[in-house]
């Protein structure tokens, strides 16, 4: 096993590995660390899980299930990257790719009927949404920005959009029916085994059984009413239509793999409901599944002429849509995974409550967010910019973040747990014992789903808080809601801890509402503050204050301290940045940021020394902090237009700094000698490198494929610069 693995992922931080990868190995080779790679894209998993169906070279390990066994080891060194999580239509396309390369995988049955379809099916749905993650996350995460990266932000602030307060924009969200006020929640004082049982007026259904919990659980249930649900998307459809406002759903198809699809689908319906009022069946016959989108829809249909002719009809009633991209006509409701609520939310914040309509243009939008679990904290920012302006970058504080997601915390780790409801009844969740720990009455088509949350995660989260607001000295705030059934049982965890170690007095606990209020005044200030937060709002603010704070989440650093004592360093927050690729694909320009990959190398050499007292490690992992700040103090990030620095410029400048910084320290001779000519060359290469890497830009580029690309084609185009790759090797 190598001493620090790096993970194969998808889409623009591949790439971006293309370039940086060669010249990590080889400066870590100096100071004898090895890097090694683990496949966790989306396409490497597809192969690996069909094993049966590929020739013996085209064969691949399961790298996913190895990472998964390291990260409970206190061996783990994991630099992770932000893999895709995929939706069916993505999951779709990257099978169609493969097929074409000659790999012989089965399509994915979309309504899978014989036994053999069903088994084909349970396999890709494996790898479904964010698979990756869930498996990797064994502890708990701590976000937040480097200093260095604060500063350079304060001191070159990013554009904001103006906020005024007759701004249109707004949030909306379900006022009952939903999953926050369906919600219940308990803490089971001994370890038990659950069953989930449907009883309707014909009998009992068993929907899962032999679920085990440790002691100490804190176990949920809750459910969305498929009524409430179709009720509140027309209000919402029509009151945007009066209001003069585009229409968007926000919403994480990707991470919430089994709910968020069906209330996607819902929305389809609802926004198309007098199509689906008349041509309902037929479009069931050309396969139409509302969860895939419009864009599959619009596929499916187009060849009748009828069918077109009343989404038409239909569309010009209905208010704007929100676009994805309103040059080719792609709406918020094409795919499930292009509107991913912790990114767009955001965006749409910084812009100052802008979308842009089919017109091109930006507008005012109506933000649906069905569930009021989280969608509060948007509301509120939205709410407190329209009284007070957008924040200043300049003069902000920040926001970091302790976020509890390990062992599949709460609402992420739900999935196996969650059920469309095929007939109306009562859902009853029962332990081994008899106990009926939660039930619910249902109507068919309802989402009834139920979270855990473990004790030691719990408790792991609560101490790594105390020792973040220990290091730091400044506010900490707990988002939790004591009125909601699922936080109160957390409460009743976090409250005793922190007495114990007498510091209740440096914590506050607030409402994730009131919580974004008094961080938003206290960022505004000048001044800061740790949000510790549940698995979600990890998830939500780690994109939100970032955006706002940073422009962009991929400078964050995000450290997650594995629980059995490894190591686990993630990237940014953001993720695979699809736009990126287009771009490259059209004019050879990689606007994508690496500055979080640099972050998490110098988190990751610095636990190598560590964990394994290994010092050169740590001169290593010092110098590419210095490297960084010099990326940081000269203005070497990648520009975002064609024929400017882009990404691959950065890495030359990262590798120059990285060397000077290790030719000239003064702890390890032999690695400083070893330096002086990398760093000598890449000095006297600078003005040959630059004009190659610049030399390469403006026309499209072949990568041989988009998820399953050419590493040959990959690396050729990623390393375009003769002069630099002579010198990494
Ligand atoms: N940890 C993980 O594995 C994560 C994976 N994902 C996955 O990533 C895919 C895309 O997700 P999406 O929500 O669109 O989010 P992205 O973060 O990929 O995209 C949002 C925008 O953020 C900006 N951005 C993100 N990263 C960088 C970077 N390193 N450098 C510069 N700009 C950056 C870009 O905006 P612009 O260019 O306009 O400035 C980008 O278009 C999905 O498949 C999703 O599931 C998402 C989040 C985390
Ligand atoms: O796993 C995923 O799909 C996304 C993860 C994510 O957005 C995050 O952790 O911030
Ligand atoms: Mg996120």
């Amino acid at each position: 096993m190598s001493d620090i693995i790096y993970t194969k992922v998808d889409e623009a931080p591949e790439l971006a590995s293309a370039s940086f990868l060669p010249i990590i190995q080889k400066f870590a080779s100096a100071a004898g660390v090895s890097v090694g790679t683990k496949d966790i894209s989306l396409a490497g998993r597809i192969l690996a899980t069909f094993p049966e169906a590929l020739s013996a070279e085209q064969q691949q390990s399961d790298d996913l299930a190895e990472l998964g066994k390291l990260v409970k080891t206190p061996d783990a060194n994991v630099i992770k990257l932000p893999n895709i999580s995929a939706s069916v239509p993505q999951l779709v396309e990257a099978v169609k790719e493969l097929q074409s390369q000659g790999f012989a995988l089965p399509d994915y049955p979309e309504a899978p009927s014989t036994e053999a379809e069903k088994a084909i099916r349970a396999k890709y749905d494996t790898i479904k949404g964010s698979a990756v993650n869930p498996v990797l996350r064994e502890g708990n995460s701590d976000r937040r920005a480097a200093k260095a990266v604060k500063s350079y932000a304060q001191s070159n602030p990013h554009r904001m959009g103006a906020w005024t307060g007759a701004s249109k924009t707004r949030v909306s969200s379900m006022t009952g029916g939903d999953f926050f006020s369906n919600e219940k929640s308990a803490t089971l004082a001994k370890e038990a085994t659950a069953k989930i049982v449907l009883e309707t007026a014909t009998g009992e259904t068993v929907l899962k059984e032999g679920i085990s919990y440790p002691a100490g659980t804190v176990v949920d249930a809750t459910f969305m009413s498929a009524a409430a649900l179709d009720t509140f998307l027309a209000q919402e459809i029509a009151s945007t239509k009066e209001e003069g406002t585009l229409f968007s759903l926000h919403m994480k198809a990707t991470m919430m793999k089994v709910s968020d699809p069906i209330i996607f689908g819902h929305a389809v319906k609802v926004f198309l409901k007098p199509v689906f009022d008349i041509y309902g069946p037929e479009m069931a016959d050309l396969g139409v599944n509302p969860n895939s989108g419009l864009g599959d829809l619009l596929e499916r249909v187009k060849g009748k002429p009828e069918i077109m002719s009343a989404i038409d009809a239909c569309m010009n009633k209905r208010p704007p849509m929100y676009m994805v991209d309103s040059d080719k006509g792609i709406t918020n409701l094409h795919v499930p995974s292009d509107v991913i609520i912790d990114a767009s939310m955001p965006a749409l914040i910084r812009a100052g409550g802008k979308g842009w309509g089919p017109d091109g243009k930006e507008s005012d939008t109506n933000c649906v967010i069905p569930d009021n679990s989280y969608a509060p904290i948007y509301d509120e920012s939205i709410k407190f910019f329209k009284e007070n302006g957008a924040l200043n970058p300049a003069t902000a504080g920040t926001v970091q973040n302790i976020g509890l997601m390990a062992q599949k915390a709460e609402e992420y780790g739900s999935h196996p747990t969650t059920f469309e409801m095929p007939a109306a009844g009562t859902v009853k969740m029962i332990l081994d014992d008899g106990t009926v720990l939660h039930e619910h009455k249902v109507e068919e088509g309802d989402i009834w789903r139920s979270a855990s949350t473990r004790k030691a995660p719990i408790e792991d989260w609560v101490n790594l808080a105390i020792s973040r607001q220990k290091a730091e000295g400044i506010e900490a705030i707990f988002w939790l809601d004591a009125d909601r059934a699922h936080d109160a049982e957390l409460i009743a965890y976090v409250t005793p801890i922190l007495e114990a170690q007498g510091v209740a007095d440096k914590f506050q606990i607030m409402a994730p509402r009131e919580a974004t209020r008094a961080s938003l005044e206290t960022i505004t200030k000048g001044e800061n503050s740790i949000a510790i937060t549940g698995n979600v709002l990890r998830d939500y603010l780690t994109d939100l204050f970032p955006i706002l704070e940073l422009a962009t989440s991929a400078k964050m650093l995000s450290i997650v301290k594995l629980m059995n004592g490894g190591g686990l360093f993630e990237t940014g927050a953001g993720g695979s940045a699809p736009k990126h690729v287009q771009q490259l694909m059209e004019e050879n320009h990689l606007r994508w940021d690496s500055l979080g990959e640099f972050c998490a190398l110098g988190e990751s050499l610095k636990f190598l020394a560590d964990a394994k007292g290994n010092e050169k490690a740590r001169v290593l992992g010092l110098a590419v902090e210095a490297a960084t700040q010099g990326i940081l103090d000269n203005g070497n990030s990648p520009s975002r237009k064609v024929g400017e620095p882009d990404n691959r410029d950065s890495h030359y400048w990262f590798a120059r700094y990285w060397a000077d910084a290790l030719a000239t320290q003064s702890d390890d001779a032999e690695l400083a000698a070893h330096f002086v000519p990398i760093a000598q060359a890449l000095a006297s290469g600078e003005t040959a490198i630059l004009s190659e890497l610049a030399g390469a830009q403006g026309p499209a580029v072949d990568l041989g494929g988009y998820y399953h690309g050419n590493a040959a084609k990959t690396a050729a185009v990623m390393r375009p610069s003769a002069t630099l790759n002579a010198i990494i090797g």
